[in-house]
Formats: structure tokens, C-alpha cells, sequence
């Protein structure tokens, strides 16, 4: 209770601080609504009065001034929502909105961007920005709502004390409102998962990728009966528990009619009797049902406040999360200028969080200053875990990472960053000109064409360029009505993006190749090794590059084999093949599968990596990739 207190007082805060004109105002409106409950009925009840004692001149003045009162509520009604929706919009989405992204987006690490807990969340928070300043003004709505209720009892009080009984009354629609939200949202958790099976389904029904599948598949109509299905099962779930709401509330506000009707029996008869003034039944009938609205809009803020709520649990659950992650972050330690003896893999262990497969088990390597290495290995052996934990991405859970001798953890996160180049496996694909997609490598540089036209060389993709309507002013992405890159294309981008640091200590390539064909591919290896050479021989930069093509590794100072998390086999080809373990057999059997043609797009490189098989001991191979 006391940390949404605290998030009340400092959004409210922020919307003072940020917009203070607009609060104050909306304050003010607030407190008007509630002097003008009094306000109207007693000047109501001083007309009446005034009338009956035949003060003709006073009740004119009192009956004008009613007027004027009521006239002014239903502005002021008018004026508070907008005022307050100008407010909300105002601080939450120039204010409260990027600051939710930025701690998001800047947190160290990516272990949170592949939970499914702190994803869940974001997709909550990510359109509550809104939601959140709504629902501070919706508490300060409630709030002077129950000041108004309280107005009005008072009000009924001076009439006869009976009539506050009126308040138990009162109380039943809002137990019943109560009951019936909580219904309704016990019915929304039980249906989510049908809920959001029957969207994954309709997605998968129209989107494009899959599309392909179904047709080729003749699976439409089958996707759709079982989107359906899901869809009947979220609905009707949902309408049982709408229908018991609404006889809930039914019920709360029959209880409530009942009692205001005895109320205004209870004044009749005390006037009937001489007890109470034409006024006082005036007064009753004006304040009784005007209780009735003030009750009605206090249980509808307060239910709107407690559905606005639901956005402020994920909330404060990130917030608690991000909090503890800068704690955790202490690492201050500069990254050297040069790399002098290299990068350490010291006793490495890692489990991806909440999972109990180990993805790298006790890994101990060493990769020189200047040295080039390939990572090579099965699906799932643990190259591109190696990769993130040499990004910082992820912690070793056991072991380090020494960097010249200092551990990797001790190196700030930004420092270390700003010397490292990468091209990923799952490549960022960003809507923005070709420009600014690659030169977001190196963000000092977004705006230097000649470094950017630089990167695009070493990517090979001036011809892609060159393509382009625009050339590099091109805007990419289709959703923003710009042009869509092929898979290939795509990559080209993110290895000219991996090319705009000059002096990187540690260069990264995970599958950069994946998308292009074979004889880019080669063209691209030899140009990125011989951008190695050069980095090694500048910084002393360990590059590292992931691959499943032997062909393109066999020139590396040492291949690391990869298997189920452990170092299987480390040397360099020749030793490797040598040794004629698990690398020898799979560099054989491409090499099989290319002189058999099955592999046949390929072959160009057959020769060369013939050679590259004549290890030591072993006879040259037939027409290896
Ligand atoms: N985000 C993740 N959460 C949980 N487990 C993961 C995650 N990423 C990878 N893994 C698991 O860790 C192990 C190593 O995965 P990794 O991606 O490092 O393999 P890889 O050798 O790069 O595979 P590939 O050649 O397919 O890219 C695998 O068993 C994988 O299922």
C-alpha cells in the first residue's frame, strides 16, 4: 500500500513539475465539484424556503442562484475532462513514457529481453504510460468523490439523522461493483490463454510468413477451426462471468433504490407531520438522488481507478528489477586502449536463467592478442552463448572472462562496448534510412557519410547500394512506407553496421553469412580476414567468427570445435584434421557432400579447401568445399 501511495505522490509530483498550470487547474475543478454538491442543494432548499415565508424577491435570488450553480457543475464536469485528459496525455506520454523506455532499453545486459516474465510486463507498461498518470487523477477523482458523499450525508443529516442510514445503502452498489469487477477479472485470467491462442492463430491466419506454409500445407481452414474453437472458449468464459456482474450490480443497486425511496417516505411523513419544512423534503429529494450520482460516479472512479491499477503492479515489478540491476552493475574499470596478451575464458559456466541446461560447461580458452578464431560446432553446441558472454550481454554463472588479465566483469559495460564490433546471428532490422541502419554501429558516427561509406565497402554492399532509389537516404522497412531488404540484404546491412568501429579490442562475426550466397560468402571472409589482420595488428582485436561453413574457417589461428557446452577440440586446421576427431569428421562429410554435388552451389571453393584438408597425416580429400 505504501509503494502505491509513494508512485501516487510522484507521478503526482512529475504533473505539477511537468505541467503545473494544467494540475493546479484540474485541482481546482476537482475541489469546486465538491462545494458545488452543498452549494446546490442549499441554495435549492433557500429558495423553497423563502418562497413558502412568501419572501418572493429572496426566493427569486435563490432560484437564480441554483441555476447558476447547476449550470456551473455541468461546465466544470465538462471542463475537469478535458482539463485532465490534456494533463494525463501531456506528462505520460512526453514525460513518464521515455523514461519507462530508456531504463528499459538501457539496462546492461539482455537476460530480461528473453524472460518471458519481464516481457509479459513490458507488453503491459509499454501503452500504460497513459494508463498510469490516468490512474493518479482517477484517485484524486475518488477521493474528492467520497468527499462529495460525505458532503451530502452531512447535508441529509441536518434534515433528520435517520436519513444516513442511507449510507449503508450506498454502500451496497459499490460492494456489488466491487464483486462484479473482481468476477470479471478472475474471468479474464482463466480465459488468457484461450485469448491469446485465438490471436497467435488469427496472426498466424493472415500474417505473410506463415501464409506460404498454409497454402502449401492445406492447413487454413484447419487453423481457423481452431482459432475458433479458442475464440468460443475466451468468450463464452467471459460472458458467464458478465452476466453474474451485472446481476450483482442489479442487485447493489435495487438495495440502494429501496432505501432511498423509505428515505424520502421517512421525510414525507415527518412534513406531513409538522417534524420537517417543505424545504427539508426539497432538500432531501435534491440531495437523496443527487447522492445517488455522487455514489455512482465515486464506485465508477474508484472501479476505473482499480482497473487503472492493473498497469502499476508490472510497473513497479520493472522498476524493482531495473533498480536492482544498476545495483548489481558496479563494474567502473576502463577497457585497455590495446590488447596486449589477450582474452582468457577462465573455467566458464552458463545456464540461460530459469532454465537447467547448462549452455556453456567449465569452457577454458585462449585467444591471443591479434588472433583470429572460429567457433565452429552443431546446433546448440553454445557459439553464440559464447559470443553474448564476450558482449557482456550475460555473466558467466561460474568462471571468468579475463580481458589483459581483468576480469570482464569489473570492465564497465559502455567502455567495453564502445571497442567491440559485432555482427549477430538475429541482427537488428531497423526502419530508418540505409545510412543511419549502418552507421547505428557506432552512434558518435551516425552522421559521418565517410565512415558509413567506408563500412558499406567492407560489407561489399555499395552494388546493394547503389540499388537503392535513394542510395544511402533510402528509408528501409515497409512499415514505415520505405523499402524492404531481402533476408541477404538485410545481413549485408548488419555486417556493414559490425564495420563502423575502427579500433575494435574484440570483433565478432556470428553466422555473418548465413543469408548470402556462396561466392559472397567467400569474398566476405577473405576482406573481413584481412580487416582482422589489420585490427590485430592495430589494437591487438581477437576476432571471433561463428560459423557452420568449414570452408570458410580453415584459415583461422585456432577453431575451437563446440559440443553440447565443451570445448571438444581446439588448434588450428591442420592440427585439427591431424587429430582426426569430431572436426575432421565433419569438415570430411562437407566435403563429401560437395563432391557429390550435393552441395553443388558451392563448388567454386571446392579446390581451395582441398588444399586446406592435405593436413599432416592425412591424404588430400576429394574435392572438399
Ligand atoms: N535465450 C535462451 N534461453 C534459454 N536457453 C537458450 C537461450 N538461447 C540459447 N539457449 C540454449 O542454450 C544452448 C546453446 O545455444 P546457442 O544459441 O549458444 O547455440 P549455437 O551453437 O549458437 O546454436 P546455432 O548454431 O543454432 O546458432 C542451446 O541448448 C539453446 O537451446
Amino acid at each position: 500500500m505504501t509503494r502505491y501511495i509513494s508512485l501516487w505522490w510522484e507521478l503526482f509530483l512529475l504533473s505539477c513539475r511537468r505541467l503545473p498550470g494544467l494540475s493546479a487547474a484540474s485541482l481546482g475543478v476537482i475541489a469546486g465539484s465538491v462545494g458545488i454538491v452543498a452549494a446546490s442543494a442549499l441554495s435549492l432548499h433557500a429558495a423553497v424556503s423563502a418562497s413558502i415565508a412568501g419572501h418572493r424577491a429572496d426566493a427569486v435570488a435563490w432560484g437564480v442562484a441554483a441555476a447558476i450553480v447547476y449550470a456551473f457543475s455541468a461546465v466544470m464536469r465538462n471542463l475537469f475532462e478535458e482539463l485532465v485528459r490534456t494533463t494525463i496525455d501531456r506528462s505520460g506520454r512526453l514525460e513518464l513514457h521515455p523514461r519507462i523506455h530508456r531504463d528499459i532499453a538501457t539496462i546492461e545486459g539482455i537476460e530480461h529481453l528473453e524472460r518471458t516474465d519481464f516481457l509479459d510486463r513490458v507488453t503491459v507498461v509499454r501503452a500504460s504510460s497513459g494508463r498510469l498518470m490516468g490512474w493518479m487523477w482517477k484517485a484524486v477523482r475518488a477521493f474528492a468523490g467520497v468527499l462529495r458523499l460525505v458532503v451530502t450525508l452531512l447535508l441529509l443529516g441536518t434534515v433528520s439523522p435517520w436519513l444516513l442510514a442511507l449510507l449503508v445503502f450506498a454502500l451496497a452498489p459499490v460492494w456489488c461493483d466491487h464483486y462484479a469487477q473482481r468476477l470479471i477479472a478472475r474471468a479474464e485470467l482463466a480465459t488468457a490463454g484461450a485469448d491469446r491462442l485465438q490471436e497467435h492463430l488469427f496472426d498466424v491466419a493472415t500474417g505473410a510468413a506463415s501464409g506460404k506454409d498454409l497454402r502449401v500445407g492445406g492447413a487454413a481452414e484447419e487453423v481457423v477451426r481452431r482459432q475458433r474453437a479458442a475464440w468460443d472458449a475466451t468468450v463464452a468464459g467471459q460472458f458467464r462471468a458478465h452476466v453474474l456482474a451485472a446481476v450483482g450490480k442489479f442487485a447493489g443497486w435495487t438495495v440502494f433504490t429501496l432505501g432511498f425511496a423509505g428515505a424520502l417516505t421517512l421525510v414525507a411523513y415527518r412534513t406531513a407531520h409538522g417534524t420537517s419544512t417543505i424545504g427539508d423534503l426539497v432538500l432531501t429529494v435534491i440531495v437523496a438522488s443527487s447522492l445517488w450520482q455522487t455514489v455512482q460516479s465515486t464506485v465508477s472512479s474508484s472501479a476505473q481507478t482499480a482497473d487503472a491499477a492493473r498497469a502499476i503492479e508490472p510497473f513497479l515489478w520493472l522498476r524493482d528489477y531495473i533498480a536492482a540491476d544498476r545495483k548489481r552493475v558496479t563494474a567502473a574499470a576502463p577497457a585497455p586502449r590495446r590488447l596486449r596478451g589477450g582474452v582468457v575464458l577462465d573455467d566458464v559456466t552458463f545456464r540461460y536463467p530459469g532454465t537447467d541446461a547448462v549452455a556453456l560447461d567449465h569452457v577454458s580458452l585462449t585467444f591471443p592478442a591479434g588472433s583470429v578464431v572460429a567457433v565452429v560446432g552443431e546446433y546448440g553446441s553454445g557459439k553464440t552463448t559464447l559470443v553474448k558472454l564476450l558482449g557482456k550481454f550475460y555473466r558467466p554463472d561460474g568462471g571468468r572472462i579475463l580481458v589483459d588479465g581483468a576480469d570482464l566483469n569489473d570492465i564497465a559495460a559502455e567502455g567495453w562496448r564502445a571497442r567491440f564490433s559485432g555482427a549477430f546471428q538475429d541482427f537488428g532490422r531497423f526502419a530508418t534510412t540505409f545510412a543511419e541502419t549502418v552507421g547505428l554501429g557506432d552512434v558518435d558516427r551516425l552522421g559521418d557519410r565517410t565512415r558509413i561509406a567506408d563500412a558499406v565497402r567492407a560489407a561489399e554492399a555499395e552494388e546493394l547500394v547503389a540499388r537503392l532509389p535513394d542510395g544511402l537516404d533510402t528509408q528501409l522497412g515497409r512499415e514505415l512506407g520505405g523499402v524492404e531488404l531481402s533476408e541477404g540484404q538485410w545481413q549485408r546491412a548488419a555486417l556493414a553496421r559490425a564495420s563502423m568501429r575502427t579500433d575494435p579490442l574484440m570483433f565478432v562475426l556470428d553466422e555473418p553469412t548465413a543469408s548470402l550466397d556462396a561466392p559472397s560468402e567467400r569474398a566476405i571472409f577473405d576482406r573481413y580476414m584481412a580487416y582482422a589482420r589489420d585490427i590485430g595488428a592495430r589494437t591487438g582485436a581477437v576476432t571471433l567468427i561463428v560459423s557452420h561453413r568449414f570452408s570458410t574457417v580453415t584459415g583461422a589461428d585456432q577453431i575451437v570445435v563446440l559440443d553440447k557446452g565443451r570445448v571438444a577440440e581446439s588448434g588450428t586446421h591442420h592440427e585439427l584434421m591431424a587429430l582426426g576427431g569430431q572436426y575432421a569428421e565433419l569438415y570430411g562429410i562437407h566435403a563429401n557432400a560437395y563432391a557429390t554435388g550435393g552441395l553443388a552451389g558451392e563448388a567454386g571453393e571446392a579446390g581451395e579447401a582441398g588444399e586446406a584438408m592435405a593436413g599432416p597425416g592425412r591424404p588430400a580429400s576429394p574435392t572438399p568445399q
